[in-house]
């Protein structure tokens, strides 16, 4: 019972007179302690007429009843009005989700209580739940109601298990761990563990400064342990890249998972061409040459530049842009045996010379390559006029070990901080050198790079 309770002493509230009755007799050299009870009144008061409404309202009136279904319900999916699936879903196929909406397993009677949404992806809407089960937080991944979405969830889902239970029972690679999975309303729902923020926006948070060495070095182990596990298990994840690096939420500092297994594949069943975020995206894929574990390879090698420099390494704004783009940080081009063979050569390279018998090797036998990367101007010529899009130049410097050992020092470094800064940068720049390189067959596994003195 506190101080403003009617029983205590003060009086009703509908009274405009009410006051606690301990302050009207306070004299006037207790005026200090008075003032700190008022402040003590006026919480009170906030905390009666918020959170306490309730019961509030039925001190005033005993006859007030209250039930929650009354209340208007606060929507989370945009656009909110049914259309579609009997009015449980909107134009766009996705569930509409209100605070509150119960997502039931009807098998195991399991209930997720939706609280709000965490992000939305081409799959669907993620969405914070509370599992009435475990009383504790779960994400709920409530993919659309689309027979393509619903196939190619339950290949995240099978993916997923598989990683779990038979890779990793103990939980030490770095991926994220699925619980549950029901159809509720015709919508597929995948319950994960629930993580914190994406590496994007630890970046962005940071103002797109970059993150310390160190950080970078602990991120780049836990993602290689992830990576590794992949590469044993034949799976290639095809969508890496710092929005599907999250933190985790538990008390480890400065722990990682890898998230969102929608488009990977297995090794052997690589039938997808146009897969990979654009910036991330290997030459393999662009060139629409053959790919394996490697591409994920490759855009692990982007996202340690990303989070070391603050700004993605090839933001290209088209693919003629971001071929371009490696080409002049990494001065060299793809393999000749690789642009021979693939698929879209001929939209970004001409051919200026005889190719010979060049199985693996990088160039002709005269060492120069066969194949010449399109100008602005021939790439105009060749697809009906139109202008390549090209974005703006974050880096003064062209090559990678001139963005990365130029890149502006944290200020507050001493001499010796930054000489040894300046030897583990070195270490980065071949580190990143084996990552992102242009020749599949060269490029490193996850095996080799987690020997590389940059993160042992
Ligand atoms: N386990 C999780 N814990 C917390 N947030 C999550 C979790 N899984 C996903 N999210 C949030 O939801 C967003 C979308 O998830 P996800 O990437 O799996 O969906 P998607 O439809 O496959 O997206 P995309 O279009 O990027 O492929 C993520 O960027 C993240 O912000």
């Amino acid at each position: 019972m506190d101080e403003c309770s009617p029983s205590n002493g003060g009086q009703e509230l509908g009274n405009t007179q009410w006051r606690p009755r301990e302050l009207a007799f306070r004299p006037y050299s207790l005026q200090n302690e008075a003032q700190s009870l008022r402040v003590v009144v006026r919480k009170s008061l906030v905390a009666r007429l918020t959170k306490d409404m309730v019961e509030t309202y039925q001190i005033c009136n005993p006859q007030f009843k209250f039930s929650e279904d009354l209340n208007p319900k606060r929507y989370l999916t945009t656009p909110s009005i049914g259309v579609l699936n009997d009015g449980y879903d909107n134009a766009n196929s996705d569930l509409i989700l209100s605070v509150n909406y119960a997502l039931v397993n009807l098998e195991t009677h399991r209930r997720y209580i939706v609280k709000d949404v965490l992000g939305h992806g081409t799959f669907g809407q993620v969405a914070r739940c509370l599992d009435v089960e475990t009383n504790s937080f779960v994400a709920v991944k409530i993919i659309k109601n689309q027979p393509a979405y619903y196939q190619q969830a339950l290949v995240e889902v099978s993916i997923l298990t598989t990683l779990n239970r038979k890779y990793d029972p103990e939980d030490k690679h770095h991926i994220v761990r699925i619980y549950d999975y029901f159809v509720h309303q015709r919508h597929l729902c995948i319950c994960f563990e629930l993580l914190d923020k994406n590496l994007y926006e630890l970046v962005k948070i940071n103002q797109f400064k970059g993150l310390s060495l160190s950080i970078v070095q602990l991120f780049s182990k836990q993602i290689l342990r992830g990576l590794a596990l992949l590469k044993d298990a034949g799976i290639i994840h095809c969508d890496l890249k710092p929005e599907n690096i999250l933190l985790c939420t538990s008390v480890k500092p400065a722990e990682i998972k890898i998230i969102d297994f929608g488009s990977a594949c297995m090794e052997d069943r690589t039938v997808y061409s146009y897969i990979q975020s654009r910036y991330y995206r290997s030459p393999e894929v662009l060139l629409g040459y053959q790919y394996s574990t490697a591409i994920d390879m490759w855009s692990f090698g982007c996202i340690v530049a990303e989070l070391f420099l603050g700004l993605p390494l090839f933001p290209g704004a088209s693919e003629f842009d971001l071929l371009r783009r490696m080409i002049q940080i990494l001065g060299r081009q793809p393999p000749d045996y690789v642009l021979k063979e693939a698929k879209n050569t001929s939209k970004f390279f001409k051919c200026v010379g005889s190719v010979h018998n060049m199985e693996n090797d990088e160039v002709a036998m005269d060492g120069r390559s066969a194949y010449q990367p399109l100008t602005e101007i021939d790439y105009e010529a060749r697809h009906e006029m139109k202008k390549p899009l090209i974005a703006k130049e974050y880096f003064n410097q062209k090559t990678l070990e001139a963005i990365v050992t130029n890149y502006p020092y944290k200020k507050n470094l001493t001499k010796e901080d930054i000489t040894r800064e300046s030897q583990i940068r070195l270490a980065l720049v071949d580190f990143l050198k084996g990552l992102v390189e242009f020749d599949p067959a060269k490029r490193w596994s996850p095996f080799q790079a987690s020997k590389h003195p940059f993160v042992t």
